[in-house]
């Protein structure tokens, strides 16, 4: 028998919680054991208390465990694991030493195929569920070989606690800050920037910002590393202009950390959680990062969007290139493009590129990425993709081939209407979120069918599945 304590999620986020045949009886402290059935979409175990849906976070599909309700929902409960009774042959220790009171990883404590089997699940489900379609062919989750030490960007607060320097996040609902600084699916050199940063700040006594009375000056460590160039940048967000020992901060970061290339700072007087404020300059160094993906050059200032695993990036953009299979004379468009990545990465290989984007800075980006690139036939716009396209469409535009790459909230309604109409060859729809693809292709179906769909695992140990669908015109 395994005790196992991780920190009960909030609830089911947009869970496909099964109705409950019967009105709900649990009670909130209520023991009880139970099997787990399968994978909730935050990679929580299901399993069924009285013929009720219950969320166990930490739990495992085949496990037996004792768990306590927590809470109690109209048609779920969520319970708190206190003991797995039969462990799943796929538990591992998890590697973090805070996985439990972090909350950023919610799988470390399954083994690396048995995360893929269950993201793979996760979209198989979807499509069962709500395109109605249980035999979608979904293929195995593209993996990682070394699934740690993936992300490009770390982005932490930098706190006074207990009369110490902590670089960490605070645990939900809680004062307790739990310190991150040594993350195990952060590259090592955005740890060592981010303990750099915090032995100088503690060293040189620098005034750390505090959230309770909006006092202090340094606020968040922001560390990003191109995989590909070797390129460091460090930005020091700050609420006010000025930065106590300042120019000391600046020449120590560049001396112990001889990968920088760019330090810049960026100020946020705002009392909120967005990181980032307004105005940016630089402190030392280049002003950009430079990273590649293929042969597409990126420079990234602080603030620009970037994905967060250029391993796994490169893998999803190629599965996307499979899927639209360019002859050279397609029309594309790239809708919710972003920094234009897709739309650049397929311009090569189509006639023209049309992509556009609610953001104005990603749009400003995707023309410079363009132009640095030397890539000639695309055009980016801002605005909203149920406008634009829907607009672009009503003037006579015929894309062969549509690759949509929503947020979680899928595609508008007016966007998947258009998309009918037109009905465009072939779509490739790009999902960070296994619920709205399924609904999404569920209407999509009437015209089209699902030939492929590959879930791609962009974040190992989390509970995150994105896919690439194609969909081909009936
Ligand atoms: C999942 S990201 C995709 C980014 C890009 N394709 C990439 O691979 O980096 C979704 C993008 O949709 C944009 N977005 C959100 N709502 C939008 C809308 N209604 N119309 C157009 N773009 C939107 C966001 O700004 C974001 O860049």
């Amino acid at each position: 028998m395994t005790t196992y304590k991780k920190k009960p999620a909030g609830g089911p986020r947009k869970q496909q919680a099964a109705a409950a045949p019967t009105a709900i009886k649990l009670q909130v402290g209520q023991i009880a054991e139970t099997e787990i059935k399968r994978t909730g979409i935050n990679g929580e175990g299901i399993g069924y208390i009285d013929r009720q849906v219950v969320f166990i976070p930490g739990a495992l599909p085949e496990e037996k465990v004792r768990v306590k309700v927590t809470k109690v929902e109209a048609k779920h409960a969520v319970a708190e694991l206190q003991m797995v009774v039969k462990a799943s042959p796929k538990r591992v220790e998890p590697r973090c030493p805070v996985y439990a009171e972090c909350g950023g990883c919610s799988l470390q404590h399954a083994s690396y195929d048995l995360q893929l089997d269950m993201k793979r699940e996760l979209v198989r489900e979807s499509f069962a569920r709500y395109a109605k379609l249980p035999k979608a062919p979904v293929e195995r989750t593209v993996g990682m070989s070394d699934p740690w030490s993936y992300r490009n960007k770390a982005q932490l607060p930098i706190v006074q606690h207990k009369g110490d320097v902590v670089v960490g996040l605070f645990q939900a609902g809680s004062h307790n800050i739990v310190d991150v600084s040594g993350c195990h699916v952060q590259h090592p050199l955005t740890n060592r920037i981010v303990q750099e940063v915090r032995d100088i700040a503690r060293d040189l006594g620098v005034k750390l910002y505090d959230e309770k009375t909006h006092k202090g000056e340094l606020r968040t460590v922001v560390a990003r590393v191109g995989f590909e160039t070797g390129e460091c940048q460090l930005t020091l967000v700050t609420r006010t202009k000025e930065l106590s020992h300042r120019q000391e901060l600046v020449k120590r970061m560049a001396e112990q950390v001889p990968e920088l290339t760019s330090i810049m700072q960026n100020v946020n007087p705002a009392r909120t959680s967005l990181i980032f404020g307004d105005e940016t300059f630089p402190l030392w160094g280049a002003d950009v990062m430079e990273e590649r993906l293929g042969d597409v050059q990126f420079s990234l200032s602080p603030r620009a969007f970037f994905q967060l695993n250029p391993e796994q990036t490169t893998k999803l953009y190629n599965l996307v290139a499979d899927a639209a299979a360019l002859t050279g004379k397609e029309v594309l468009v790239d809708a919710y493009c972003g920094v234009g990545t897709i739309g650049l990465w397929l311009a090569p290989k189509a006639r023209e590129v049309h992509g556009m984007d609610i953001v104005p800075e990603a749009i400003a980006d995707a023309k410079r990425n363009a132009e640095k690139s030397g890539i000639t036939n695309t055009r980016f716009v801002v605005g909203a993709a149920e406008q634009i396209l829907v607009d672009w469409m009503k003037k006579g535009l015929r894309p062969d081939v549509v690759v949509v790459d929503p947020p979680r909230t899928g595609l508008h309604p007016e966007l998947l209407q258009a998309l009918l109409k037109t009905a465009p060859k072939k779509i490739v729809y790009v999902s960070c979120n296994p619920s709205t693809l399924g609904k999404d292709c569920g209407v999509l179906g009437e015209k089209y069918e699902v030939k492929k769909v590959t879930p791609v695992d962009m974040f190992p140990q989390t509970a995150h599945v994105e896919s690439v669908t194609e969909l081909r015109l009936k």
